[in-house]
């Protein structure tokens, strides 16, 4: 019997670079990424990390190098459309409508995904049960957040792209977002996280970006 040959990645960048404004921001990035894989992309502001994900997003285009999905480029006609029904977002801008209620602003979301159910167990499992009737505008930045972790797992995409998605949570929180990456894996999910904030990932693979300039020194260089 001929040996069984490994799956072909999920999601695999092959060689990628990327500009942005006339100026190379990535460059010659390769990662391979099979189901149930994480990546934590770490590096200096303007490093390129939230370029990454809006590369894997398919709003920046690599200016050289593929993205394929299931072995195809994410760019390709009929692929893209496919590849963007697996993605779920989450970045600084939260989208999220203040004269709504919580419960709302994640039922919307499953509307436009024609998907229904999941909200009120999601909302209660982010903590926010007993604001489920409030008015997002009522809501902290960390309770915000939340809300946006709880659309996550209610919309309940497979590919997961966070840039940044423990910033203002409390201890509990980002040991709440810790736990529901760690179940998304377990069932299959992919998971890319932009942060400059400790986090525990079991088994992600770890990619920092270099500097894009010679940085010039600053305050802290001279101090130190
Ligand atoms: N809208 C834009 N148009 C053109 N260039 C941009 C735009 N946004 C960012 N850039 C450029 O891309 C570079 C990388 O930015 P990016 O936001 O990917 O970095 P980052 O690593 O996510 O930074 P931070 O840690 O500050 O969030 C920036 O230095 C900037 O020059």
């Amino acid at each position: 019997m001929p040996p069984l040959r490994p799956p072909p990645p999920r999601i695999l960048l092959n060689n990628v670079s990327c500009m942005r404004n006339a100026q190379i921001v990535l460059r010659n990035i390769n990662v391979s990424m099979h189901d149930g894989s994480a990546v934590v992309l770490t590096g200096a502001n303007g490093s390129g990390k939230s370029t990454f994900l809006r590369m894997l997003g398919g709003f920046s285009r690599p200016s050289a190098g593929e993205i394929l999905w299931n072995g195809h480029d994410i760019q390709s006609g009929g692929v893209f459309q496919q590849y963007k029904l697996q993605l779920n977002w989450m970045s600084l801008k939260d989208a999220i409508k203040e004269k709504l209620t919580v419960l709302e602003n994640v039922q919307w979301f499953e509307v436009l995904e024609g998907k229904i159910g999941k909200s009120e167990g999601a909302i209660e499992l982010m903590g926010l049960g007993r604001l489920m009737n409030e008015k997002a505008r009522m809501l902290s930045m960390g309770q915000r957040k939340r809300l946006q972790l709880a659309r996550l797992l209610a919309i309940d995409r497979p590919i997961w792209l966070l840039d940044e998605p423990s910033v203002a949570l409390d201890a509990e929180g980002v040991r709440l977002l810790e736990h529901i990456i760690a179940e998304h894996r377990k069932k299959g999910g992919i998971v890319f996280v932009a942060t400059h904030l400790p986090i525990e990932i079991e088994d992600a693979m770890s990619l920092r970006l270099p500097h894009r300039f010679p940085r010039r020194k600053t305050l802290v260089d001279l101090v130190h």
